[in-house]
C-alpha cells in the first residue's frame, strides 16, 4: 500500500473517466482503470461531489468497510492525504468490538460478571483470534459456494483439540492438550464451551456453522455416553481427530419432534449378531459426508439407537434447504443396511432415554449460538443506522428506528443473561440433577431465544430496507440471518413443542398442597 502523500487540491484535478481519483478516509484511490468495472456503475463515480473529492461519507453509506480490504481493491490506493490520518480502523483478528451491545457484558470494559474466571477470559482471546483468522474467512466462502468445509480447517481445529472441546466437559478430554495447553482438561467447563460456540456463531454463516461438524456435536454424545468400551475405543478418537465424521439421524419424512412416530426399523439377523435396518431419514445435518450415523430405529422392544457405518445399503443424497449446502443436509436411505449388535447405544428399547439425555445439551448449544447471532445483528443495525442517512439525517435520529434497536438490544441481553444463569446451573449440577431440573428451563430458553432471533431478523430487514433482502453488500448478514433464523427455531424441537414441554415439566412438579 503506497504512503505517497497528496493534497486534496492535487486529487481534485482528476475528475474524468480514464483519469479519476477519490479520497476515502484520508486515503487516495486511483479509479481511472477500475471505474469502467465498478459494480455500482460509472456515472455515480463521475458525480461532481465524488470525482476528485472526499467521498468518505458517500462511500461508507454504500459499501461495507471490508471492500477496501480486499486485495483487488486495496491496490487501487495510490497514497494518503498529507497531514490527515485515517479514522476508520480495519478489524484486527481477535479484536473486541467497541460498538455498544456488540459484545456480551462480561467482555465490555468496566462491567463485572460472577461467572467468568481469568482462564475463561484468556480462552476467549485465543478462540476469537483462531476464529477470526481461520474459521471466519472460510465460512464466508463456503456459505456462498456450498462446498464442504476443508480438511485443512478440520486439521487446524484438531491441532488445538477444538472438536473435542465442542463436545463439552467430560472424560473425552482426558489427556488432551486444549488450546495449546491454555485450559486443563479437568478445568474445562460449560462456560468454556459457551465461549467456543458463541465465538464461532460470530461468523454469521448459519449453513457453514452447521457444516462445521455440528452433526458430531449431536451425533457423538450417544456413543460417548452409551456406547460399549470397544465401540468407543474404535470410533471416538478418529472422530475427535477429524479423520472420520458422524451425524445424528433421527428425523424422518414421517416424523420429526414426534420421536415415537418414527418408522425406520431394525430387526435382528437370524444369527442374532447384526441389526438389519430399513427406512429413511430426512434433514440430517452433515449426512452427505458422514462415515457414521447415530440412527433412531423402531425395534421389537420399542425405540433403539444404533450406530450405523456407511457401507452397503446406506445412501445419502443432498437436500436443498434455504441455507447453504455446505451444511451437508441429507436424505438418507437404509436398504437392508447392517450394523453389528455391538453398535447398539444404550439398552435395546431404551432409545428414548438416550435421545432425551442428548436433548438438553443439544438445545443449550443452540441457545448459545442463537444468542450470539442476534447480538451480531444488533451490531450491524447500530452501525448501519449511524452511517446511513435518510431525509438528510442518520437513520438513528428516527424514533421508530431507535424503538426497534431498543427491542433488539433487550432481546439479546435477556437471552444472554438467562443463558449464563442456566450455564452456571449446568456447571454445578450433577448430570441427573440437570436432566431433572433443567429440561424445562432449557426448552423455554431455546424457544425464547429463537423467537427473539426471528423478531430481531425481521426488525433488521425493516431497518436495512432493500439491502436486508440482498445477498451481497451492506445488508448481507441481515439477509442471511432473516433467511436462516428459522433453522434455529426448528432444529432441536419446534418452538411450540418446547414451550409445551417446559410447561408440562413444571406442572409435574406442582406441589399438591399449594392453594391460592
Ligand atoms: C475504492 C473505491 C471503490 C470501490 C473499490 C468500490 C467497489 C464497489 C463494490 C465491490 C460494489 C458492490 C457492492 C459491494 O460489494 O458492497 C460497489 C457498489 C457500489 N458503489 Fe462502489 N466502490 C468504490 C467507490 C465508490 C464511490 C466513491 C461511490 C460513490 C457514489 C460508489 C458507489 C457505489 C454504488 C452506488 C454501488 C451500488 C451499491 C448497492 O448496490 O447498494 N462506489 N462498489
Amino acid at each position: 500500500m503506497s504512503t505517497k502523500e497528496y493534497t486534496a487540491e492535487e486529487v481534485s484535478k482528476h475528475t474524468k473517466e480514464g483519469d479519476l481519483w477519490v479520497i476515502i478516509d484520508a486515503r487516495v484511490f486511483d479509479l481511472s482503470k477500475f471505474c469502467g468495472m465498478h459494480p455500482g456503475g460509472l456515472s455515480v463515480l463521475l458525480d461532481e461531489e465524488v470525482a476528485g473529492q472526499d467521498a468518505t461519507e458517500v462511500f461508507f453509506g454504500l459499501h461495507r468497510a471490508e471492500v477496501l480490504e480486499k486485495p483487488q481493491y486495496k491496490r487501487l490506493q495510490i497514497g494518503v492525504i498529507r497531514g490527515e490520518a485515517s479514522v476508520i480502523k480495519a478489524p484486527v483478528p481477535g479484536d473486541i468490538s467497541k460498538v455498544p451491545y456488540a459484545e456480551p457484558t462480561w467482555l465490555v470494559d468496566g462491567f463485572h460478571s460472577p461467572y467468568y474466571t481469568e482462564n475463561h477470559r484468556k480462552f476467549q482471546v485465543e478462540v476469537r483470534k483462531f476464529v477470526d483468522e481461520f474459521i471466519y474467512p472460510e465460512a464466508q466462502i463456503k456459505e456462498e459456494d456450498g462446498t464442504r468445509l476443508s480438511q485443512e480447517l478440520v486439521d487446524r481445529m484438531t491441532a488445538v483439540n477444538m472438536h473435542a472441546m465442542r463436545m463439552g466437559p467430560g472424560k473425552h478430554l482426558k489427556g488432551l492438550t486444549l488450546m495449546g495447553g491454555l485450559v486443563k482438561p479437568e478445568e474445562f467447563d460449560y462456560f468454556h464451551e459457551l465461549i467456543l460456540t458463541q465465538e464461532i456463531a460470530r461468523c454469521g454463516a448459519r449453513g457453514f456453522g452447521d457444516g462445521l461438524l455440528s452433526g458430531k456435536v449431536i451425533g457423538l454424545p450417544p456413543v460417548l455416553n452409551f456406547g460399549s468400551e470397544e465401540l468407543k475405543a474404535r470410533i471416538v478418537p478418529e472422530v475427535l481427530q477429524g479423520k472420520k465424521f458422524i451425524c445424528l439421524a433421527i428425523s424422518e419424512a414421517h416424523a420429526g419432534s414426534d420421536v415415537m412416530g418414527l418408522q425406520t426399523t431394525a430387526i435382528k439377523s437370524e444369527d442374532g449378531k447384526e441389526w438389519i435396518i430399513n427406512g429413511s431419514k430426512k434433514w440430517i445435518t452433515n449426512g452427505t459426508f458422514c462415515d457414521y450415523f447415530t440412527v433412531g430405529c423402531k425395534t421389537e422392544d420399542g425405540f433403539t439407537v444404533i450406530l450405523v457405518e456407511r457401507g452397503p445399503g446406506v445412501e445419502t443424497k443432498p437436500i436443498k434447504t434455504s441455507y447453504s449446502s455446505t451444511a451437508g443436509t441429507a436424505y438418507i436411505t437404509f436398504d437392508n443396511a447392517r450394523a453389528p449388535v455391538g453398535n447398539t447405544l444404550g439398552e435395546e428399547g431404551g432409545g428414548i432415554f438416550v435421545m432425551l439425555s442428548n436433548f438438553n445439551h443439544e438445545r443449550w448449544v443452540m441457545c448459545c449460538s442463537s444468542a450470539r447471532s442476534q447480538r451480531a445483528i444488533v451490531e450491524e443495525c447500530l452501525k448501519w443506522s449511524a452511517q446511513r442517512k435518510a431525509f438528510g439525517k442518520p437513520l438513528n435520529t428516527l424514533a421508530i428506528i431507535r424503538s426497534k434497536l431498543a427491542a433488539m438490544i433487550s432481546r439479546a441481553e435477556s437471552t444472554q443473561n438467562w443463558l449464563e444463569n442456566i450455564t452456571y446451573q449446568m456447571c454445578n449440577m450433577s448430570y441427573k440433577q440437570q436432566a431433572g431440573k433443567l429440561a424445562g428451563q432449557i426448552a423455554f430458553l431455546k424457544a425464547y431465544s429463537t423467537s427473539c432471533g426471528q423478531q430481531t431478523a425481521t426488525d433488521a430487514v425493516q431497518i436495512f430496507g432493500g439491502r436486508g433482502i440482498t445477498r451481497t453488500g451492506m445488508g448481507k448478514f441481515i439477509e442471511h440471518a432473516h433467511r436462516t433464523t428459522g433453522f434455529d427455531a426448528l432444529l432441536g424441537g419446534a418452538e411450540d413443542v418446547l414451550r409445551d414441554l417446559g410447561v408440562r415439566q413444571a406442572l409435574r412438579s406442582m406441589p399438591s398442597d399449594s392453594r391460592l
